[in-house]
């Protein structure tokens, strides 16, 4: 057990000056004393966090210059059952600023690379938390989704990246960006341990009344039995060659193996993309109002108050942060909320209802029969448009930074399981294929992909 944490803090040596993965780390000597004194289910596990989970003994800073010397007065949830069961806090992960990002290269911190090749971006916003799993800095790393935060990362890094379903994991303690789509997420290269880890994390919490105390049975899969649907409005403009063979192969193996591959439609998704980038920088437009110098973190002295909160919020936010507040507000303007936040609410719903249309026979809400139900088990679409680009491609002008959650919003909008895996490479860049159950079907979801990985 000693020996894994040494290794985990030797590669820290190694390689994360490079990679900018930790923002913050713990002293190793001191984290090894504490193995002798643990029990419990993730006993001496190397994990380590994103900086947006409120943690006692580092600084949380959500990658932003607003909260860089900022220590929590509490302790997230999910931090809080990791040390309960024996787990061990590395440190805290890189991001992209708040949670906005794809590429985590919106972070106070500076980029994080990715460890397949440091010339490439490792993804975002969990960035340095799916760095940090690749690199071997911790065994497994505890990120947040909001729109594929956890699922475009493992992808780029090749590793697992399990979005579960909204409510099912405690948000106590994640500092949040939009709150009605936030996801506490797990990351690894071994899906036992993130098994192990949603055990520990999933639950009722009284402090978050959002979470959700979950029913499902694991059932025993048998892939025969399985239907497998594919999205065909999946097939968008942009996606690579690599990515398109990648998802062919493995449905082909799927099919081999018995299971049946049904094409199905979910006809909202192109809509999907507008309807998160509106909903999400709404949210976050109200959630990060409390950040004015006066309770929290960075301040930036002015003439008078009103100087002075202006002078804070533009001094501490990042642009990509300060974009999202001033969309937010746009969207939200009384006179522009029904064309914006009420059109894109009504996608939403229009997304949930394609998606249990392909789940299920009947309407969970209303019991209606709908016509012509697929009725498939899960959905098997790719992660990402491409394998991950180099920093310099994000620096272009012509680069399309939103594009790319294409494959994964659709799922945070409908509040559904969903695990990111490696399903082939290009050149040696992984490329992930990512696996869709109904809502609360968390553990079949994770069944499934291990009966994949097999
Ligand atoms: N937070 C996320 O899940 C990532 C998404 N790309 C966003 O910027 O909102």
């Amino acid at each position: 057990m000693k020996e894994k944490v040494v290794e985990c803090f030797r590669q820290i040596h190694l390689k994360n000056k490079r990679l900018n993965a930790l923002i913050s780390q713990t002293d190793s000597q001191m984290l090894l004393d504490q193995i002798g004194n643990k029990n419990g289910r993730l006993r001496g596990i190397p994990i380590v966090v994103k900086d947006n989970f409120a943690t006692a003994e580092f600084k949380t800073t959500c990658a932003s210059k607003i909260l860089s010397a900022y220590y929590s007065p509490i302790e997230s949830t999910a931090v809080r059952k990791i040390k309960e069961e024996g787990g061990l806090i590395i440190g805290k992960a890189n991001m992209d600023e708040f949670g906005m990002g794809s590429f985590n290269t919106n972070s106070f911190y500076g980029p994080s690379l990715n460890p397949v090749d440091p010339l490439r971006v490792c993804g975002g916003s969990s960035g340095g938390s799916a760095a940090a799993v690749a690199a071997g800095f911790c065994a497994v790393a505890i990120g947040s989704d909001t729109g594929g935060s956890v699922r475009l990362p493992a992808s780029y890094c090749g590793i697992y990246g399990f979005k579960p379903s909204y409510g099912s994991i405690s948000r106590y303690g994640l500092i949040p960006y939009a709150h009605s789509l936030d996801t506490v997420g797990i990351l690894s290269k071994d899906l036992n341990i993130i098994c192990d880890v949603f055990d520990v994390l999933k639950g009722k919490d009284e402090l978050d009344p959002t979470s959700i105390v979950s029913k499902e049975r694991k059932e025993i899969l048998e892939i025969e039995n399985l239907r497998i649907g594919v999205p065909q409005e999946y097939h968008v403009d942009g996606i690579s060659d690599a990515v398109l063979r990648v998802w062919s192969q493995t449905l082909e193996k799927l099919e081999k193996r018995g299971a049946k591959i049904v094409p199905v439609s979910i006809p909202s998704t192109s809509q999907a993309l507008s309807a998160y980038y509106i909903i999400a920088p709404a949210e976050a437009y109200s959630n990060l109002a409390k950040y004015d110098g006066i309770r929290y973190g960075f301040k930036a002295n002015g003439d008078n108050y009103k100087d002075s909160l202006f002078k804070t919020r533009t001094e501490g936010f990042g642009n990509e942060v300060k974009k999202r507040i001033m969309i937010g507000a746009y969207v939200l303007k009384s006179l522009e909320k029904s064309r914006f936040y009420v059109a894109a609410q009504k996608v939403r719903k229009q997304v949930q209802d394609d998606f249990d249309r392909v789940f299920q026979a009947v309407n969970p809400l209303t019991g209606a029969k709908y016509e012509n139900s697929p009725q498939i088990d899960f959905l098997l679409t790719p992660s990402a448009l491409d394998v991950a680009p180099t920093l310099e491609m994000t620096k272009s002008k012509d680069w399309n930074p939103y594009i790319n959650d294409v494959f994964t919003v659709p799922a945070s909008l409908a509040g559904l399981p969903a695990i990111s895996m490696n399903g082939g490479n290009e050149n040696g860049l992984p490329i992930g294929i990512q696996l869709v159950g109904q809502y609360g079907n968390d553990l079949n979801v994770l069944e499934f992909a291990k009966l994949l990985s097999q």
